[in-house]
């Protein structure tokens, strides 16, 4: 049994209209420690008649919430961000146990999605309107800008906490009612997130959670039903391009947040030992299962062979183990199907030429272990190239100029994030302009935060998390026409 201090955050039950409820059938679904197999906890199996129920009490607690002043919702956001906060350790623990990452990366996940809280608690108070010069005597044209409605979310195992938060703050900031499905491998994070927001004073109806194993039912009620004015996914984009046509029967406001196939790229005046802990913490944070992680290493011709020694001597420190592990720096992936699938990528590249400088591959450990993997002499004809590996594999590549460079990052159907190192500022300027992407790291390997502007572009997505331009995705314009001004 997981150790708690606050043993009522671990939840198997959904929460939905302010009631803790099963599903109509009885039926649970087990969730799983990826690191040792065993069931952590046995949750209720919601399908989609309790989604439209869902739904339905979100639709009816909408209007009071959409009427509470600004300040008020802003005061109970940040009630639920102290609350989060004051929780960090047990909502870790729950968090490592579900989904595997290491407890200090599940501490930092945590501190991460209350900061969103946080933020957007003050984002509330900051929806400003227009007053627009008259086009005519008689007339005066004014801007309001109104909550877009009932919002459902889907999202994904690798950040079961961040990637919920970052889209119920600012929904609830906007006067949204929200309704999330978590991924099945990592429902229980959010189900705490719903303890909490109760304790925060959040109206019943207006944050619901429903965890159910069937997650096309779900999402096929989310997005038909017509109550649903908003829709927000993060998750593959594959399954994002699925979605956004189920939305387009009933022209909800959608948000995108798909895949990535981050390119990061080493040119020769770049600081060298700086490069390479940008490109180890970039490439195997969470096991390398980051929508951002460093896919592509292009590393310039003149210090290829400096920087493969000194990150492959880097990467051979790394510690695989158990998240509760206090020296574990790798956890788990989340399932041996993610293994093989990684392993399948690496025999790939190395059938077509790749060398594999740190062999790393599958663990005694168990079987979502996989131990880290650094291929070099890798080229643009291997899978790896255009796939996202979402695993901790590290392909380096070799180039020669800037335009080279720039042409090989753009190469890609994904434009997400996107990283290069250099102390060149005429350099700088150049690429950071000349990369297809959505976010760009300039000498930093870690660029995620609530305040800066977080999505993509091409096939990566739509839309922006965190900053001054998240709240927007939650709130539609309104224009007024103050006519009879001159009588
Ligand atoms: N851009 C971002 O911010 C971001 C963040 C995290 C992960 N991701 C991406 O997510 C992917 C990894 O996550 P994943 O494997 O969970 O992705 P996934 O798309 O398989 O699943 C994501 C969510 O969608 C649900 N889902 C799957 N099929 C569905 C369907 N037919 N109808 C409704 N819901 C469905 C899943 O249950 C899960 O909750 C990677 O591609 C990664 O890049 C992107
Ligand atoms: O995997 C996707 C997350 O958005 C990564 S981050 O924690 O926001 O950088």
């Amino acid at each position: 049994m997981l150790e708690l201090t606050n043993p009522a955050l671990l939840r198997t039950q959904s929460y939905i209209n302010g009631q803790w409820i099963n599903a109509d059938s009885g039926a649970t679904f087990e969730v799983t420690d990826p690191a040792t197999g065993k069931v952590v906890a046995a949750v209720s199996d919601l399908g989609a008649d309790e989604t439209r129920r869902a739904i339905e009490a979100a639709a009816a607690a909408w209007p009071a919430w959409r009427d509470t002043p600004v300040k008020e919702r802003a005061k109970i956001l940040r009630r639920w961000y102290d609350l989060v906060i004051a929780n960090t350790d047990d909502l870790a623990r729950i968090l490592t146990a579900e989904q595997g990452k290491p407890l200090s990366e599940a501490k930092t996940e945590i501190v991460y999605s209350a900061s969103y809280i946080e933020w957007f608690s003050e984002e509330a108070k900051r929806a400003y309107g227009d007053v627009i010069a008259p086009p005519a005597r008689d007339r005066r044209i004014v801007v309001i800008k109104q909550p877009v409605g009932v919002t459902c979310s889907i999202t994904p195992w690798n950040f079961p906490c961040a990637m919920i938060a970052r889209k119920m703050a600012p929904a609830l900031a906007a006067g949204c009612p929200f309704i999330a499905k978590p991924a099945q491998e990592t429902p229980l994070s959010a189900l705490a997130l719903a303890v909490l927001a109760e304790e925060a004073g959040i109206p019943a109806g207006i944050f619901n959670i429903v965890a159910g194993e069937n997650a096309p039912a779900i999402g096929a009620e989310m997005t038909s039903n017509p109550l649903v004015r908003k829709f927000t996914f993060t998750g593959s984009t594959a399954v994002g391009k699925l979605l956004q046509a189920q939305c387009a029967q009933t022209m909800k406001k959608t948000s995108m947040e798909l895949g990535g196939n981050a390119p990061f790229i080493v040119f020769d005046d770049a600081q060298l030992d700086e490069a390479v802990k940008g490109a180890i913490i970039s490439k195997y944070r969470n096991a390398g299962q980051t929508c951002v992680c460093a896919n592509r290493i292009l590393v310039q011709e003149g210090v290829y062979e400096a920087f493969a020694s000194q990150f492959t001597a880097a990467v051979k420190n790394l510690t695989l183990g158990n998240g509760f592990d206090g020296h574990t720096d790798l956890g788990p992936m989340i399932t041996a199907k993610a293994v093989n699938k990684v392993e399948s990528l690496v025999e790939d590249a190395l059938q077509k030429g790749a060398q594999a400088l740190v062999a790393g591959g599958p663990s005694s450990l168990g079987d979502c272990f996989y131990a880290p993997v650094v291929l070099g002499d890798v080229t643009d004809q291997m899978n790896l190239f255009t796939e996202e590996i979402f695993g901790p594999v590290a392909p380096l590549y070799k180039f020669s100029t800037e335009e080279e460079a720039v042409r090989m990052a753009n190469d890609s159907k994904f434009g997400l994030a996107s990283y290069f190192y250099s102390r060149d500022i005429g350099r700088i300027s150049r690429v950071a302009e000349g990369l297809e992407y959505g976010m760009v790291g300039i000498n930093e390997g870690i660029i995620s935060n609530e305040m800066a502007p977080f999505g993509g572009v091409k096939e990566s997505g739509q839309g922006r998390e965190g900053s001054k331009y998240g709240i927007g995705d939650y709130l539609e314009i309104k224009y007024l026409c103050l006519g009879g001004i001159d009588k």
